[in-house]
């Protein structure tokens, strides 16, 4: 096995013979090189300057991006046309060299809050919605892996070499360290709930009453927990205890500054490759037993259970009225799946469509964002309606956030299962649905099974 400076020499070289084959002739967009990489990276390093993660255990998928090559950011109600413009104006002008033929491509981040007027993070420098390509990018798929490089035109030969020579000696050190061992479990301390039960149970009874006497009829309502851990949290430890604990969900992590935005998400927003679209509809949550006796009756409550079949229903029609507009042969399943995690087990519709010519990611972003698994139906009312019963700002929380390919097709997942780190502190998300038929209580424990999946992994960072 190469060490790490056996293969920081051999990119050196293959990055010189690389450069002199771009066409750097061109005043504008940009460029990248993809270099192969010899063995799928053990470690993705928390180097200093903007970074994100997206790993996925089942699918043996890793992407991740250090610093920036280009970005564009966005608020407000237009946030995402402008950064769909944005895009679409770099379609044409973005140029990728493959000398090894890796057969993979370059990517680019885009995410946003959970919607336009959400307060940017400002100490986190997360603005309200991003458009990202980073410096430099690792990516890795089955057993196969390859750094992307990414830098602006007009530029030079010289100036790319020096630049990303710098960059591959902060970066490949640090891909093939041993992974850490494990830690033993640190206490956590709840530090401040908002809302609180009591809080949450008048919460649920206003939705309720709405939806009963008003003209709403789901809305899912969420919550904030912000504990303490004894020690600092590493977000490297976090990360690698949420890929353990949940191989089937993408993990997820964007850092601008010092703090940092992670997730353990089992829902796809959306994916699309070439035409194919596909779009988990994911509402109606029961909790796990460790026996599996009960544990099967839990699941078959779940399938059977009118209050989750009908909640899961109005995520199911307003996904199908979505795609309507820009896609054909809309698939959903005859009856929802389990889809079983090691906290929760949720119905779950797996919708397929065909899209229409032109179609890309941030166009089905708009279309689609936010379905009434995290937000509500009907679309407005349920978000008007938050905007004054919910007593924080979601934040990214509700959100979504994935990695587009250059000709703007990709994969988006929102953002649950989530929580802001900064230091030895955490804030986390999560929420229920709420329809006719709903119980405080009951949703209550809901949303404490759901907040487990990251309590259980920060024990652990
Ligand atoms: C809102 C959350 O989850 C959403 C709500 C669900 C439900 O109400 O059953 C299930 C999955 C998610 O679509 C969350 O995890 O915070």
């Amino acid at each position: 096995m190469r060490a790490p400076l056996q293969v920081l020499d051999q990119l050196k070289a293959a990055l010189t013979e690389g450069v002199a084959a771009l066409p750097l002739d061109q005043d504008q967009g940009l460029v990248s090189l993809l270099l192969a990489l010899p063995r799928v990276p053990t470690s993705l390093p928390q180097l200093a300057g903007p970074h994100f993660q997206f790993r996925h255990v089942h699918r043996d998928e890793l992407r991740a991006g250090y610093g920036c090559a280009a970005e564009w950011s966005a608020e407000g109600p237009d946030r995402l046309q402008r950064l769909a413009a944005a895009g679409r104006a770099l379609r044409p002008h973005w140029d990728r060299a493959d000398p090894d033929e890796t057969g993979l491509d370059a990517f680019a981040m885009f995410g946003f809050a959970a919607t336009g007027d959400a307060a940017p993070m400002i100490e986190d420098h997360l603005p309200n919605a991003l458009f990202w390509v980073p410096e430099v990018g690792v990516r890795a798929c089955q057993g196969e892996a390859a750094l992307v490089l990414s830098a602006p035109r007009p530029t030079t030969a010289e100036r790319l070499l020096q630049r990303w020579s710098e960059a591959l000696e902060r970066l490949v050190p640090g891909l093939y360290r041993p992974v850490d061992g494990p830690l033993t479990a640190a206490h956590l301390r709840r530090d401040f709930a908002e809302p609180d039960q009591a809080g949450w149970a008048e919460l649920v009874d206003q939705a309720l009453h709405e939806i009963n006497y008003g003209s709403l009829q789901k809305v899912v309502l969420s919550r904030r927990l912000d504990v303490a851990g004894t020690r600092g949290f590493d977000v490297d430890r976090l990360l690698g205890a949420l890929s353990c604990l949940f191989p089937s969900c993408q993990v997820v992590q964007l850092r601008r500054n010092g703090s940092s935005f992670v997730a353990a998400t089992p829902e796809r927003l959306l994916s699309q490759q070439g035409r194919e679209i596909e779009v988990d509809a994911i509402a109606g949550t029961a909790g796990r037993d460790a026996d599996s006796a009960a544990d099967t009756a839990l699941g078959l409550a779940l399938r059977a259970s009118d209050k989750n079949l009908r909640e899961h229903q109005f995520v199911i029609d307003a996904i199908c009225e979505a795609l309507e507009p820009c896609s054909t042969d809309i698939e959903t399943p005859a009856e929802p799946q389990l889809m079983q995690l090691s906290n929760a087990q949720h119905l779950w519709s797996p919708i397929r469509a065909y899209a229409d010519e032109a179609v890309d990611v941030f166009q089905l972003a708009e279309q689609l964002h936010p379905t009434p698994a995290t937000n509500g139906q009907p679309r407005h009312t349920a978000r008007g309606w938050l905007q004054h019963g919910e007593p924080f700002d979601r934040g990214w929380y509700t959100g979504a956030a994935g990695t587009l390919e250059p000709d703007l097709s990709g994969e988006l997942w929102v953002l649950l299962r989530c929580a802001r780190i900064c230091g030895h502190r955490a804030e986390l998300y999560a929420g229920a649905g709420i329809v006719k038929g709903s119980d405080p209580a009951t949703e209550w424990d809901e949303t404490e099974a759901k907040l487990g999946a990251m309590l259980s992994a920060l024990q652990f960072a």
